[in-house]
């Protein structure tokens, strides 16, 4: 067992040795300047614990709050959930990818038992390899359907119709691939696509008569780039199956919203109003536009827009469990995993898929255990820091290991420790007061630091007098008077410009 993977990443190396480099490609590949695709991966090592400090648990105990997390009881830690009300192990599905009988010959069905043996959930691709029928009789795992909509849209009917018989529990609509993305290892390759079963008798998905990849070939013959909102009224008039509408790039009347403020308002507006049971925060795994954000960059603004009317769901470079647990920090409510569940297949099968699931799952319990949170309730948006955080943040730091000394009013030396987020006084005593600049603020503490007591108090009372005279100038006798209109942002000007 010299070759067993120890973490998720190491059968990614063992796919390369198993594969023919056309297979390995197509899986590994990201679209153009595979910018997004290490990004993807990228974002999320910049995201990390808010573990709370020795500071932290003094100040909580000497304002005798809440036990710190550090002393959690983890004995039992529980994973399990519910999505869309099916129960699963853990916070962890498969994601669709296509055709597994390129990574091993006996495609879904295996993918599907290890789904099943790991108690998650299984997404088939739109583009398997093997039939919904032949996935369906193959094990009991609850799966969801991948659709993709066709020009020709009675073969997407179609598809529909047989996952429902079939007892798939959700349509995933992917609305992210209008067109294939550019996918140059497999334009290079000229990467072949075999004859889809499910399409046998309707459609040809062999091309022959491409120069470069066949699979695009075939992409831009037979996907329907004018997929638009009014397509999930049509989708929902053909099925009663739940519909999660998967990757956030699409395009409507003629703009291209990508991954930014006005498309996550613009999906959770239109969600509600098409009624789709959830949305999956997506970029394809960096295969369709690529320099669109890394998909743990973009999941917070959607979970912000949406608001809880949905489930958010996210994928997207999961390689780790802490990965799965940062984006449930950030308000996924569960993750899909694509590519390693294809390596683990390609190198051992529907073992290899099997341990990459399970992999994770072990990697998200250490994690739940290591940061106090036994269940998956307990993880909050505050165990992680973000980059976004980090700025916000940073003039925090510029106070960070500074030392001042002052006298207090009775002559005594106080030393001054400021570690961001938290100042240390410590008293000629040696006693120790622990106070969360994020709290107090900085002015107060240099009032402190200028004039002790007395300084920190006429720091509060200026702020006071300036904020009663600001509110006499602008005619706002009570806080209530003070609205959004009183003022102009940066980004209302942005707004404005156009
Ligand atoms: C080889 C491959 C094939 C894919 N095929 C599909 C597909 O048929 N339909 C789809 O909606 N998404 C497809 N995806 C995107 C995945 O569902 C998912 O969004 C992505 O793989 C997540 O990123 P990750 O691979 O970093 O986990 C594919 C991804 C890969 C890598
Ligand atoms: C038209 C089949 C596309 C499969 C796919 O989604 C992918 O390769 O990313």
């Amino acid at each position: 067992m010299g070759d067993e993977p120890v973490n998720v990443k190491e059968y990614q190396i063992l796919a390369r040795q198993a594969l023919p480099k056309m297979y390995y490609d197509y899986f590994a590949g990201g679209s153009e300047d595979q910018h997004t695709l290490r990004e993807n991966v990228a974002a999320f090592q910049r995201i990390t614990f808010t573990l709370l400090s020795y500071e932290y648990a003094i100040l909580q105990h000497a304002i005798n709050s809440l036990r710190p997390r550090i002393l959690v009881d983890v004995s039992k830690i529980d994973m399990s959930t519910t999505i869309l009300g099916y129960k699963t192990s853990a916070p962890i599905m498969i994601a669709p990818t296509a055709m597994h009988k390129l990574a091993h010959p006996e495609g879904e069905v295996l993918t599907a038992k290890a789904a099943a043996a790991c108690d998650v959930i299984m997404g088939l691709s739109f583009s398997s390899t093997c039939t919904i029928e032949e996935v369906a009789s193959s094990c009991d795992a609850v799966r969801f359907f991948q659709l993709y909509v066709y020009k020709r849209r009675e073969i997407s009917a179609l598809m529909v119709k047989r996952a429902e018989a079939n007892r798939f529990k959700a349509i995933l609509l992917t609305v992210d691939t209008p067109k294939l993305g550019r996918r140059e290892a497999d334009k290079k390759n000229k990467m072949i696509a075999p004859q889809l079963k499910n399409f046998e008798g309707l459609v040809s998905t062999k091309v022959d008569d491409s120069d470069g990849s066949n699979l695009e070939a075939f992409a831009a013959r037979s996907l329907d780039p004018s997929l638009s909102w009014k397509d999930i009224a049509w989708l929902k008039s053909i099925t009663k199956l739940p519909v999660l509408i998967k990757g956030v790039l699409t395009r409507e009347d003629d703009v291209i919203y990508i991954l930014n403020l006005s498309l996550c308002f613009l999906v959770a507006v239109k969600a509600m109003e098409v009624g789709v049971e959830g949305i999956i925060v997506s970029n394809h795994g960096a295969r369709q536009l690529d320099y669109v954000p890394a998909t743990i960059n973009a999941l917070e603004e959607v979970v912000l827009a949406v608001q809880g009317r949905v489930p958010v769901h996210f994928d997207g470079g999961i390689r780790r469990g802490t990965d799965v647990f940062k984006a449930l920090a950030l308000g996924a409510q569960a993750v899909l995993v694509g590519r390693p569940v294809v390596f683990g297949l390609a190198a051992k099968g529907e073992y290899g898929a099997r341990r990459v699931i399970e992999m994770l799952k072990d990697e998200l319990e250490l994690t739940m255990a290591l940061s106090g949170c036994p269940t998956l309730n307990d993880i909050t948006r505050n165990h992680v820091r973000t980059q976004s955080d980090n700025r916000h943040c940073r003039i925090n730091y510029l106070v960070a290991g500074s030392i001042f000394n002052f006298n207090d009013d009775n002559d005594n030396l106080m030393i001054f420790m400021c570690t961001y987020p938290f100042v240390r006084i410590v008293d000629a005593a040696q006693k120790c007061i622990v106070l969360d600049l994020n709290t107090v603020g900085r002015p107060v503490v240099f009032g402190l630091a200028a004039k002790g007591e007395y300084g920190a108090r006429r720091v509060i009372e200026m702020l006071k007098d300036e904020l009663e005279l600001t509110m006499a100038l602008s005619g706002c006798p009570t806080l209530n008077d003070i609205t959004r209109n009183h003022v102009r942002t940066q980004s209302d000007n942005r707004h404005c410009r156009m």
